[in-house]
């Protein structure tokens, strides 16, 4: 019997799936067929259309008296009646738009596509409606009904009651509105446009205002250059020179070198006899990197990220948007011009001959007179230094030349001579003697450099130039940190404004941040104006360059290794090992900032007078520098720390090991060489931004580079120059630091002691809906240490949320009445 029931209860159930199924079924083969009628017609309809612009008057009269025979129309009576419709009564030449959305509609009716129907439609009628009008505006006069009927009628009555100028005005406005919101791209192709359009006036006004100034000089010059002024034009570069860039491979990124003179004062060689053959060299800089161009007039504008579109998948957002470009976020920013530094005239300046001959003499006249025999002397002339290449003759000891270094030095009466026995990878042994007239490398010839203007380094400082006159150009984010050491007045302080300066020469403030710590209260003071643009800070410090030496760097530093971590956990979180990967991935748009993600600038941290730093603070400062240098290479965050006193209890083994390239000036003893560079050398060097370089790439032997130099006056202007346009409003804040012992405690024990003005606090937060220690630091004058275990008591009692890094955190209790609950709760009452 229940056998009966069951297989009965089977059957039904089978009937009702093949009666759904059928029904499926049905609509399916009833879609298919309604979309090839639809197809069908809508071909018909087309072929009508077409065939209406060639036989549309001839059939005006069959048309009238309704008579099939005389019809011309492909598409017979019906054809040309319905074209005629279309054309004449309803859109004009945008009726072939709906036999093409009747076609979408069949074919998608027919599953032959899958495309969203809806979103055509909408587009595709406004087309039609829109451009009926339009068409029946400006084509108003001949006698084909361009804009059908629909736009004749709405065509009038815009020019009634607008006037001709108005009605496409308005026509206009309403096509680029919509454009707008189907595509954000339009407002940047009409900024574009007006941006051309100024760039254009200013030129035209420009070339006016040139001609008129020309046609005053040439009347001067016709009246005999009676000013004595002589024109100097720029020769673009002759000749190729072999360029080698710091701490890379040769050549790794194609630059082309600068122009090369090269001098031969004896260019006879002879293999027997003691010759010398000194080739000159001098290396000039290249094209100007850019005009010098002015500042516009100052916008403001906040630093939000793009908009965000809902729902949509990466395809579409790239498609609509392009890909994320950070620069966007204060996209009128410039760079700062090479007119603000001073030119120093004296690149060009003669070699003197004459010295280097005597001197090449003198070096052979005192190893020969300890009985050393050299086949061949080359002298390069750097712009401190000339390096003297010496090759032995066969048989002399390398060692025996490196012991006369002092009667070297002797018999040239000079200070400051090195020699380098043997020059690595060349077999030779140079001798490095200063000129008599040492030349100013000025900060503007190695930033006006093809090889600066060109490099594709991440952070690229331009440093100075090479004993070879190169530009000497290392990428601070391969470095990865730096440590720079040099006694008192031998030029750190220009060495790290010629770092800083570089770097706000080549990167967009969304791309860099500083942190700057100065003990000295004197050295970064100018760059405090940068706070909007390149600076990172904690949300309650006041001024932008950190100047005590306890405390706030302390919380600084606590602060960095937070966001490093955090830096860290988002590179985890996206599967990728550096930052480069991560914000290219960003970049493309793959990275969702809904979930976190964030485009990351580089940090540079500058420490200057690092000493002053370990003797107040010591380990306090020590362990996080150390960790950071360890680990924060790869989430962009890179360390610069300067410091006059290289004394191994300052340059302690863990800061040593971390900080593996090194920037040398003029140190007073060997020992102080040797903490520095590991070897001596930074001792016999002649000041004034004479320098040693050493990283892994340079191998063990330092590279000996003139600084270049740029002075405070110079530093004021660029800042000034940025400072003059739109920043960033607030600056880029760096996460509050966990104040040290707020985490240890549980949350019951912290909540056991809770600070006096807990209640008190909490009103405030829960009114103003802010979660802010800056904000509770400065509502009750509070110091940061209690505002920020303050903070932490809320969160603990559920009235914040966790912190979120330098964003404010949310508050958790929506209004007042609740907050009285809670606060009961935690007085357990
Ligand atoms: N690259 C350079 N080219 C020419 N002159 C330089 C260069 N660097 C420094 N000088 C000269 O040396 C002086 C001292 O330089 P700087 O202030 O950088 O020294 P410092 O090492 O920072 O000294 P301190 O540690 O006492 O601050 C400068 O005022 C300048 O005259």
């Amino acid at each position: 019997m229940a056998e009966k029931k069951s297989t009965k209860r089977k059957q039904v159930k089978n009937k009702s799936v093949e009666k759904s199924f059928f029904s499926v079924k049905t609509l399916e083969t009833a879609g298919f067929i309604l979309g090839l009628f639809l197809s069908v017609a809508a071909l018909f309809i087309l072929l009508s259309l077409l065939s209406f612009f060639a036989t549309g008057n001839l059939d005006q009269t069959a048309l009238e008296q309704q008579s099939a025979e005389n019809v011309h129309n492909l598409g017979g009576m019906i054809g040309a009646s319905t074209a005629n419709y279309l054309i004449n009564h309803c859109f004009g030449i945008f009726s072939f738009i709906i036999p093409i959305f009747m076609i979408q509609l069949g074919l998608k009716l027919m599953g032959v596509t899958k495309r969203r129907i809806f979103p055509q439609f909408i587009h595709e009628m406004m087309i039609m409606i829109w451009g009926s009008v339009f068409f029946a505006t400006i084509l108003s006069n001949g006698s084909f009904r361009w804009g059908g009927g629909h736009g004749d009628f709405v065509s009038q009555w815009l020019i009634k009651s607008l006037g001709n100028f108005g009605a496409i005005a308005l026509l206009l406005l309403i096509a680029i509105c919509y454009l707008i919101f189907v595509s954000k791209k339009t407002i940047e192709y009409i900024q574009k446009g007006f941006e051309k359009t100024a760039t254009a006036t200013e030129k035209i006004s420009s070339m006016i205002s040139s001609t008129s100034a020309k046609k005053d000089n040439n009347s001067e010059e016709a009246n005999g250059q009676s000013n004595g002024k002589r024109t100097v034009s720029v020769v673009p570069p002759m000749d190729q020179a072999t360029s080698r860039t710091l701490f890379e491979e040769k050549d790794e990124e194609g630059n082309e070198p600068d122009t090369e003179v090269v001098i031969n004062i004896d260019n006879k060689e002879n293999e027997n006899a003691t010759v010398i053959n000194i080739p000159i060299e001098t290396i000039e800089p290249s094209k100007p990197q850019n005009n010098g161009t002015t500042p516009e007039s100052m916008e403001i504008s906040s630093g939000g990220d793009d908009e965000e579109a809902s729902g949509k998948t990466v395809e579409q957002i790239l498609a609509e948007q392009g890909p994320y470009d950070p620069r966007k976020s204060l996209e009128n920013y410039k760079f700062p011009t090479l007119d603000l530094l001073k030119k120093y005239g004296n690149d060009n300046t003669e070699i003197d001959e004459a010295e280097q001959k005597a001197n090449a003499d003198r070096i052979i006249e005192v190893l020969g007179n300890f009985d050393v025999r050299i086949t061949k002397i080359t002298a390069t002339v750097g712009p401190t230094v000339t390096l003297y290449e010496i090759t032995p003759a066969p048989g002399v000891r390398i060692s025996k030349i490196r012991n006369l270094e002092n009667d070297i030095a002797l018999s040239l009466s000079a200070l400051g001579i090195r020699i380098i026995a043997p020059i690595p990878g060349k077999g030779t042994i140079g001798i490095e003697v200063p000129n008599k007239n040492r030349k100013v490398v000025s900060m503007e010839s190695v930033l006006n450099s093809r090889k600066f203007e060109e490099t594709k380094y991440e952070l690229p400082v331009a440093i100075g130039k090479t004993i070879t006159n190169e530009v000497c150009i290392f990428d601070l984010a391969k470095m990865p940190h730096l440590l720079v050491a040099g006694a008192t007045g031998q030029g750190k302080s220009v060495g790290l404004n010629a770092l800083i300066s570089s770097l706000l020469y080549k990167k967009h403030p969304a791309e860099l941040k500083f942190v700057m710590i100065d003990p000295k209260k004197v050295e970064f003071s100018m760059y405090a104006s940068l706070e909007k643009y390149f600076m990172a800070m904690l949300p309650d410090q006041d001024d932008p360059i950190i100047y005590d030496d306890g405390n706030k760097v302390v919380n600084t530093l606590q602060s960095l290794c937070q966001l490093m971590d955090a830096r860290y956990d988002l590179l985890k979180k996206a599967k990728l090992r550096t930052i480069q990967e991560y914000n290219e991935k960003f970049k493309k748009r793959l990275l969702s900032p809904k979930e976190g993600h964030e485009f990351m600038p580089y940090i540079v941290i500058i420490i200057d007078e690092f000493g002053d730093l370990i003797m107040t603070a010591g380990k306090q400062v020590e362990l996080p520098i150390a960790r950071i240098a360890q680990k924060a290479r790869a989430v962009g965050m890179h360390m610069v720390i300067a410091t006059q006193r290289p004394t191994t209890n300052i340059i302690t083994g863990t800061i040593k090991a971390n900080f593996p390239a090194r920037m040398a000036f003029r140190v007073v003893s060997q020992i102080d060489s040797r903490t520095i560079i590991e070897t001596t050398g930074a001792n016999q060097l002649i000041g004034k931004g004479d320098m040693l370089i050493l990283s892994s790439s340079t191998g063990a032997e330092p590279l000996r580079v003139q600084c270049a130099f740029i002075d405070t006056p110079e530093v004021e202007r660029v800042c000034e120059f940025i400072e003059n346009q739109s920043g960033y409003i607030p600056p880029y804040l760096l996460p509050e630091p966990i104040v040290e012992g707020d985490k240890g405690g549980e949350g019951v024990q912290m909540l056991d002691q809770l600070d006096s003005m807990f209640d008190e606090v909490a009103r405030m937060i829960v009114a103003t809906q802010q979660g802010s220690t800056s904000k509770i630091q400065r509502h009750f004058s509070i110091g940061y240490n209690r505002a920020g275990r303050l903070m932490d008591q809320m969160e603990k009692a559920g009235i914040v949320s966790e912190a979120r890094g330098s964003k404010p955190r949310d508050v958790l209790i929506s209004d007042l009445a609740q907050l009285e609950a809670k606060l009961a709760e935690v007085h357990g009452k």
